[in-house]
């Protein structure tokens, strides 16, 4: 049978409920053979809930959740998987070779301990305990751990967090060099660059919903938010007031707004502030996206509840 034609990750009308709270609701998220999805989100949307429901942490509340057609329980999915989360706690005392030993000893076919050393570029941290590391040394190693056992699909939660920029594209190329030999990732980030960088394709959660799924390019081309910095004397409360203007503050004394008529408000400051200077118009980040995804979604489910 052709395995590749079964999905790696799915989801379909999953559930998860911690007390009242619906952290996840009613998602369905398909990943693809040798296929890279970031998963991305506001704090709180439900990203890492859904990551648990498909690592079998949490029971689905109702729903199917299943890792290569089967029940994320079963050992023979698990151990086709690799796995970087937020709060991975390692014992502080092993050597970081040790820790890969002992990883990799739960795989079928691992790697060769000095080829995850060398993709996770932590070769000269083998024999240091992992304790006394860094906290970007200490996520690379979260990474080697993560791949070590060859799996066929990576789970990777914020992956760069405190990571410098050398070593977030070191790992952007190991990523990379592992979907290129046919491993399928499930990534999370707050970072817009990292899911431009690596991913096929975007889904976008709020509370516990998809509420866009696509290519990073037509999640940017739904939001039309622009960020402008500038070096000005308005008060930010009286820019704020402008109907154009979705945000304004001042922040290391630059006045910063979200808008999604960049050449209207850049007009109106210059009008109204003849010492303006140095001026930045930038494509929105995440955080805007996110702001105004989640908000085109409200405003579509109030307009289905007002139609029916
Ligand atoms: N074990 C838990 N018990 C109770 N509530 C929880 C638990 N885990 C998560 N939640 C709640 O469920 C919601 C979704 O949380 P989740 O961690 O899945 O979001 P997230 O998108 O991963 O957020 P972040 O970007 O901050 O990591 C939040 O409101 C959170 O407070």
């Amino acid at each position: 049978m052709d395995t590749s034609a079964i999905p790696v990750a799915r989801l379909h009308g999953a559930v998860k409920r911690y007390g009242g709270l619906t952290a996840v609701d009613g998602l369905g998220l398909t990943l693809h053979h040798g296929e890279l999805l970031a998963l991305l989100g506001p704090n709180g949307a439900g990203k890492s809930s859904a990551i648990a429901l498909l690592l079998g942490l949490h029971r689905a509340d109702a729903g199917r959740v299943e890792l290569f057609g089967q029940d994320p329980q079963r050992i023979e999915a698990r151990r086709r998987i690799g796995v970087m989360l937020q709060n991975a706690s390692l014992p502080a005392t092993l050597r970081v070779r040790e820790l890969l030993r002992l990883t990799a000893s739960y795989y079928p076919v691992p790697r060769v301990l000095q080829e995850s050393a060398e993709l996770a570029a932590i070769a000269d941290l083998l024999d240091r305990p992992y304790g006394k590391l860094s906290g970007g040394q200490q996520r690379r190693v979260q990474f080697a751990l993560a791949l070590c056992g060859r799996p066929r699909l990576l789970f990777l939660d914020e992956p760069t967090v405190g990571m410098d920029i050398e070593a977030r594209q070191a790992l952007w190329a190991a990523i990379r060099r592992l979907v290129d030999e046919g491993c399928s990732v499930l990534l999370t980030t707050h970072y817009l660059e990292e899911a431009e960088a690596l991913a096929d394709r975007v889904c976008v959660m709020a509370r516990g919903r998809a509420i866009h799924e696509g290519t990073v390019d037509e999640l940017r081309a739904r939001v039309s938010m622009k960020r402008i910095r500038c070096l000005s004397t308005l008060p930010p409360e009286l820019v704020a007031g402008w109907p154009e203007v979705a945000e304004a503050r001042v922040e290391a004394g630059r006045l910063h707004l979200a808008t999604a008529e960049a050449e209207v408000v850049v007009l109106r400051l210059l009008q109204n502030d003849a010492y303006l200077r140095e001026l930045e118009v930038q494509r929105a980040g995440l955080a805007e996206a996110f702001t105004e995804l989640t908000r085109d979604a409200a405003e579509a489910s109030t307009d289905q509840r007002e139609a029916a």
